[in-house]
């Protein structure tokens, strides 16, 4: 098996980075001179023949979700590669907004990782790519999908009009468990939907859920296992009982050391 990792980019505007791999290139041919196709009773006068115009394409899309640490990355990263090795053109977008372990790379949270477009948006990406290279992918994976507010369009257009295959990670809820971003409008679009879980961070059972260690309290914060941790059912109620009674705690001892500061002033 040819060695394609890293891969080699095809017509980038962006040297080095944004990949697709490609020995057997033009795999899937875009003009067809004859297409035929019969009605299911055979019925006459069903027969189609399109001379020079371009054949449609069978596009899917793959939904991968789960909380934090579920093995999301991996997932996507696994198929991504499994494609490229069947000779498949492959490129991987994520958000730009995830800066975590690097810029222009998907890394899983145990360090595998893969050069990749870090975009602030997905249906840019054409544009930036170039028209002729993205008529040659094949497949496209999508990670931290929740920060994407085009994902519905883009997978709609690749996938329907571009017969691209599309496979998307990204987690469904937030940390208080509400949908976000767009992932979920896309599971009536999908082919398949899988959800992982991980390992709760307490007790070792199955864990379907993200808590958030710290108060903040704006939907998208960029963060690992400093600021996250996967739990299971259990744990995600009782942690967010404790986060709540340490806010109470906390906002009391402001108050109290407030009225300090204002009795010390009057001294
Ligand atoms: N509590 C945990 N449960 C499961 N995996 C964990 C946990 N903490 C760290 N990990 C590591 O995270 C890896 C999954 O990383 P990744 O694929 O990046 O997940 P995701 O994209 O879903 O956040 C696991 O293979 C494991 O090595
Ligand atoms: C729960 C939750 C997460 N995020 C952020 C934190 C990380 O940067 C990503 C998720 O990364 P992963 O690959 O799934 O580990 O999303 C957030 O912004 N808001 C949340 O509520």
């Amino acid at each position: 098996m040819k060695s394609l990792f890293p891969p080699t980019p095809v017509h980038t505007t962006k040297p080095n980075l944004p990949l697709v791999k490609t020995p057997s290139f033009l795999r899937i041919p875009s003009f067809s001179t004859s297409m035929s196709s019969t009605t299911a009773g055979g019925g006459s006068g069903a027969e189609i023949h399109s001379v020079g115009r371009r054949q449609q394409p069978s596009g899917e899309i793959h939904v991968i979700v789960g909380p934090m640490f579920a093995g999301k990355t991996t997932a996507l990263l696994r198929r991504i590669k499994s494609e490229g090795n069947s000779g498949r053109n492959v490129a991987i977008i994520k958000s730009s907004k995830d800066t975590r372990y690097a810029i222009d790379s998907v890394v899983t949270h145990d360090g595998t990782k893969f050069p990749c477009w870090a975009l602030p948006d997905l249906l840019s990406f054409k544009h930036r790519f170039g028209a002729d290279a993205y008529d040659k992918l094949d497949v496209i994976g999508i990670d931290e999908s929740q920060f994407f507010a085009d994902l519905y369009d883009f997978c709609c257009n690749a996938a329907d009009h571009d017969g691209k295959t599309v496979i998307v990670a990204g987690l469904d809820g937030d940390y208080l468990r509400r949908s976000f971003g767009s992932v979920l409008e896309i599971i009536p679009l999908a082919d398949t939907i899988t959800k992982l879980t991980a390992r709760c961070e307490l007790c070792g059972k199955r864990a379907f859920f993200t808590l958030r260690k710290t108060d903040e309290k704006q939907t998208e914060l960029i963060g690992g296992a400093d600021v996250y941790m996967p739990v299971c059912r259990q744990h995600y109620v009782n942690g967010q009982a404790v986060m709540e009674a340490t806010r109470v705690v906390l906002e009391s001892h402001k108050f109290q050391n407030d009225q300090i500061v204002e009795a010390a002033a009057f001294i």
